[in-house]
């Protein structure tokens, strides 16, 4: 009997690890489902971690979220090569900005996360079951992206607690996943939130996942992340008007980045 399941087992095993060989579609989407169970599964888990040790919603909890996930990349065989950690020392808040490209970036994001440090999301991940869970335990900010007089009063809130809890606040100024190997145009949200609260902004690049992830190709191969934290942009004595100037500065940095490690040549000149 245990002999014939072993059997069935392997037989199954080996059909998904030829039709893997055979079909990229196939190959994608085992492996991207493959993510979102070990996303669910190790949520589960981590959720009654944190409860156990914190008891409930506090930042605290990212420390348990960072260790788990940090183990995920080894499941795809992701490397990640990071320069410039020290750019995370500045004394008190500040706001960091990264570039987003795909759900897999919650890897590359626990990589690098700093201590006392949140994220800004849409409220939607919120209802994802156990991910949803552990997103809320970790203390995340949750938006409401189709009303901008929500998202704002939201983000003046969190002008106003950060300095007080010492709160790092991660945002990605996208606002959307996109996995071109480009940037779209930045939303202005984090940089009112770091004029605001008069903090500094750190930008963080990831390198274009294109040689390694392509949702339209069906492309999800083991490959390197190329992780850059640039130095802090200071806006001490900025007000509001400076806010698209600061953006603007705040992109064009972080696009010639993205295409120095991404070994693109750069065109941060002819798009704004
Ligand atoms: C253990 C296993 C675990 C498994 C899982 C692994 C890990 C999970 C754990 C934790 C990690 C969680 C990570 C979550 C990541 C979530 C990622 C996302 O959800 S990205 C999407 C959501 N985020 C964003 O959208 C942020 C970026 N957007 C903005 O900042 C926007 O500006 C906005 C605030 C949302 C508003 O957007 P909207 O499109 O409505 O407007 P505009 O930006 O065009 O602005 C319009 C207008 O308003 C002015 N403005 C904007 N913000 C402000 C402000 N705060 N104060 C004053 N004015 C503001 C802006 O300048 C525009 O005016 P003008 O054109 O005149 O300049
Ligand atoms: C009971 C409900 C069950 C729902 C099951 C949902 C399954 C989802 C499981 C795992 C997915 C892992 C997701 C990890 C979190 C990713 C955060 C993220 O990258 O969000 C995308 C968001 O930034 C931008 O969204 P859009 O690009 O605008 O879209």
């Amino acid at each position: 009997m245990e002999l014939g399941w072993l059997l069935c087992g392997t037989a199954v095993l080996l059909l998904l690890h030829v039709l893997m060989e055979l079909s990229p579609a196939v190959n994608f989407a085992l492996r991207i489902g493959f993510y979102c169970v070990l996303c669910l599964v190790s949520s589960a888990l981590a959720a009654a971690a944190c409860l156990l040790v914190n008891g409930g919603r506090t930042v605290k909890n990212m420390r348990i979220i960072k260790a788990v996930v940090k183990t995920f990349k080894y499941f795809f065989g992701l490397r990640f090569e990071v320069k410039g950690l020290e750019n995370f020392e500045v004394e008190g808040p500040a706001i960091i900005v990264s570039n987003h490209q795909s759900i897999l970036d919650m890897m590359g994001l626990m990589e690098v996360l700093p201590d006392n440090c949140v994220q800004v999301g849409k409220k939607e991940l919120m209802y994802t079951g156990t991910v949803g869970l552990i997103i809320y335990l970790g203390g995340v900010i949750f938006i409401n992206r189709k009303s901008t007089s929500s998202a704002k009063m939201v983000m003046a809130e969190v002008a106003k607690t950060m300095a007080a809890e010492n709160l790092k606040v991660w945002v990605y100024p996208e606002g959307t996943r996109n996995c071109t190997g480009d940037l779209l145009p930045f939303k202005k949200g984090a940089f009112h939130l770091a004029v605001q609260a008069q903090v500094p902004v750190i930008p963080v690049v990831y390198s274009s996942f294109t040689t390694f992830y392509n949702p339209k190709t069906n492309l999800f191969t083991s490959g390197k992340i190329k992780v850059e934290i640039l130095p802090p942009i200071e806006t001490k004595g900025l007000t509001s008007d400076d806010v698209t100037d600061l953006t603007d500065r705040c992109f064009h940095t972080m696009r010639e980045t993205l295409f120095r490690l991404s070994g693109r040549p750069s065109e941060a000149k002819d798009s704004s």
